[in-house]
């Protein structure tokens, strides 16, 4: 349901939202910070936060006693040992694109009185994407960690903090009390390696660097957390006992001193326009970092300006965290693999330099086709301005909501000088079929046809299907089954299960779901089935634009499979005479032809057809008699109800006629069989002057 914006709703509205709000706000953040699984995109978790900002400020009395914007994090979680922070720790208010970040430098210079020319230095620091830790140094000696929890009270975890590295057990000239501050973080490579034993040990695997971090280090058992490889930035700071520095950078610099990890990005800036060009610096190295980052992080680096600026209910006035845009994030495009589709469509698949977008690890991204590759859209028109993609190229991801994620662009000035352009493969990577692209068609298809392993599941699921074989007790599920268990790899092979199961009946029997008798009708069913009308026959094979009425037009027109064959064999050279008359049947065009030419002249394909023709006994069509025919060649209309015969059957036996049916009355159409009900058909028919009947004559007509 789409929200309905702020400034169009009422009071009562207004306050419905905002207890709406605050209820799935609530639920997000105990996904989010107390379960590690969050059930939200932070994407969509923004939105609605600042949806709920926005009502609260338009309608400042209905603000709730619990709003969600004086909330930091989450309460801590139940069994861990909790710890009262000396110095809350706080959350960030955030800036979303340079006007943002001047305005923030404006309301500093307003907030402090300063003149526009009066310096105001910042530093500007990666925001690690991980879970803030506060360790507390009593003496030197670590005495407590705890996390962020609500902000006022946060998660003992100090027996879990003792097991990473990055953090000293021990710090030489520390004074009495001193609490330093920073993120717990897990690398890319080291996400990857823990997803991947707990996958194979059949445990939770997480979406995302932070949430193994925050999960791995939120542990009851220490032991767990000691087998996680986590790493630590220290940034900040709470209770001390003697201060660090006199400036932001320089309390930094201390930090490392003392033995902490310090990021080396931290960069101090004297301007807006300095912060932005680091900000810009960052976010090109993004994809390199090997650990994620969410955006950088601004502050003032004079400390006695932080003090003089002060909190507001949930963040610093003296810091903002500029963020990347959700959906996007750069990264190199390691390979463009090959995937075939289960209709034959080969579809290219960019393999990614993992990068986090929107809170979600991409490692692989659509092309689409190969014009989007080449920078072309369908119709010839350049898309990124003409810019191909290749190998080896920096790429700008693009991901929203649960969509595919996308390679939404190409930065040129990055792009190796020896990538060369993307040459699409023409035969299928599956099968080695040759791949062709009909005109009009964006899309390359793999011609191999049921010898296209990729394929393979797809043409038995037609074959099978209700309008074509039909075999009791054998349907799409069933040779899913079969096609898994090698048991049938292609169509021939159904009818040869029985004699290849041999005594094998048991072999069926033992699977689950099946019994002595449900099998022994299986096998009735397909000997029953192996007698089958041509039409049906040429309609099975699944050949591309070969649908059911025109596979019982070519049914009609050459009578037996041998004649069929024969023609189409022949018509692969384009002067025969057979090519000429298969494109005298009436409904069969260029494009059908050649497709039928392409699977009855390529001999994998063939002898795979011909295995399944021997298997057959095929029930040749009637030819149209059309000499004694009344309606041969004419185009028939049905309308209305029909009582003697069913549509499909007025249809079919107008066919064997000799008559074309049509869907629509034109200056074409030569009868129109109006039953009870018939509407503007009729009505047309009359206004054209055609030839007008009802069932009964029509019946007549022909003679029944
Ligand atoms: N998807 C969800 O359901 C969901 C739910 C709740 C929160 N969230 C996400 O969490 C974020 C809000 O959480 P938040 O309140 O922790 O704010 P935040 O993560 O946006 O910013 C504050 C945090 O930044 C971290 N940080 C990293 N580097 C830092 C640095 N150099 N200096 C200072 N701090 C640094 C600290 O841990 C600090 O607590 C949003 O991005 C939101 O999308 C998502
Ligand atoms: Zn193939």
């Amino acid at each position: 349901m789409a929200e309905k914006p702020v400034d169009q709703l009422n009071e009562t509205e207004a306050r419905a939202e905002l207890a709406r709000l605050s209820v799935i706000l609530g639920e997000a953040n105990q996904d989010y910070h107390t379960k590690d699984a969050p059930q939200l995109s932070d994407a969509e978790y923004d939105q609605l936060k600042r949806r709920n900002g926005e009502i609260e400020s338009r309608f400042p009395s209905l603000k709730r006693a619990d709003s969600p914007s004086d909330k930091v994090g989450a309460q801590p979680a139940d069994g861990f040992g909790k710890i009262r922070h000396a110095v809350r720790m706080l959350s960030l208010s955030n800036a979303f694109d340079s006007e943002d970040v001047s305005a923030f430098d404006d309301s500093l210079r307003r907030y402090l009185g300063l003149a526009e020319d009066t310096p105001l230095a910042f530093t500007a620091e990666p925001k690690i994407d991980g879970l803030s830790l506060s360790l507390r140094y009593e003496n030197g000696v670590l005495t407590q960690a705890a996390t962020r929890g609500d902000g006022e009270v946060g998660e003992n975890v100090t027996e879990n903090a003792l097991t990473i590295s990055d953090i000293p057990q021990r710090i030489d000239n520390a004074s009495d009390i001193l609490e330093i501050r920073g993120e717990v973080y897990m690398s890319h490579a080291d996400f990857t390696a823990l997803n991947e034993r707990q996958e194979a040990k059949g445990d939770k695997v997480f979406a995302n660097p932070r949430n193994a971090a925050a999960g791995s280090l939120r542990q009851l058992d220490a032991k767990i957390t000691r087998a996680r490889p986590l790493k630590f930035f220290a940034y900040s700071w709470g209770e001390l006992s003697a201060p660090l520095a006199d400036t932001q950078i320089d309390a930094i610099a201390r930090m490392k001193a003392l033995g902490f990890q310090t990021n080396p990005l931290t960069k101090l800036c004297t301007t807006p326009q300095d912060l932005i060009d680091h900000y810009k610096a960052i976010e090109e190295q993004r994809a390199t970092l090997g650990y994620d980052i969410d955006g950088v992080v601004y502050k003032v680096n004079d400390l006695a300006l932080q003090a003089r600026l002060g909190f507001r209910s949930t963040t610093p006035r003296w810091a903002i965290a500029h963020k990347f845009a959700a959906e996007l994030a750069w990264t190199r495009l390691e390979a463009i693999d090959i995937q075939v589709g289960r209709t034959g469509a080969l579809s290219p698949v960019a393999r990614l330099s993992p990068v986090t977008v929107g809170g979600v690890v991409v490692s692989n991204a659509t092309l689409h086709n190969e014009d989007y590759i080449a920078g072309r859209d369908s119709n010839g028109n350049d898309i990124r301005d003409g810019k191909d993609i290749r190998v080896g190229d920096w790429v700008q991801i693009y991901r929203a909501g649960d969509v595919i994620p996308k390679v939404a662009d190409v930065d040129l000035s990055k792009r190796p000088s020896d990538a060369t352009p993307f040459v699409f493969p023409e035969t299928c990577p599956e099968c080695q079929s040759l791949a062709i692209r009909e005109e009009g068609d964006a899309v390359r298809r793999c011609t191999g046809g049921m010898i296209c392993p990729a394929q393979a599941v797809e043409r038995l699921r037609h074959f099978v299907s209700r309008s074509v074989f039909d075999i009791d007790g054998m349907g799409a599920k069933q040779v899913e089954q079969f096609y898994a268990d090698e048991w049938i790899k292609e169509p021939a092979d159904i009818f040869t299960l029985e004699e290849r199961f041999g005594s094998g009946l048991q072999k069926l029997q033992n699977r689950e779901g099946w019994g002595e008798k449900s099998a022994q009708n299986l096998f009735a069913a397909i000997r029953d089935a192996a007698k089958v009308p041509l039409g049906r026959v040429i309609f099975s094979l699944g050949i591309r634009h070969v649908g059911e009425s025109a596979s019982n037009l070519l049914a009609r027109h050459y009578g037996s499979w041998n004649a069929f064959e024969a023609a189409v064999v022949a018509a692969n050279d384009p002067e025969s005479a057979a090519y000429g008359d298969l494109l005298s049947i009436d409904g069969v065009g260029a494009v059908m032809a050649q497709s039928l030419i392409n699977a009855m002249n390529q001999p994998a394909e063939r002898a795979s057809i011909d295995r399944l023709i021997a298997q057959l006994d095929i029930q040749d069509a009637e030819k149209p008699d059309t000499a004694d025919s009344p309606v041969a060649g004419k185009t028939v209309v049905f309308t209305g109800s029909l009582e003697r015969m069913t549509r499909a059957e007025a249809k079919a036996r107008a066919e064997a006629l000799g008559a074309k049916v049509s869907g629509s009355v034109s200056k074409k159409t030569d009868i129109v069989v109006a039953g009870p009900g018939a509407g503007s058909k009729e009505k047309k028919a009359q206004e054209l002057g055609i030839t007008l009947m009802d069932e009964g004559a029509w019946l007549e007509l022909i003679a029944e």
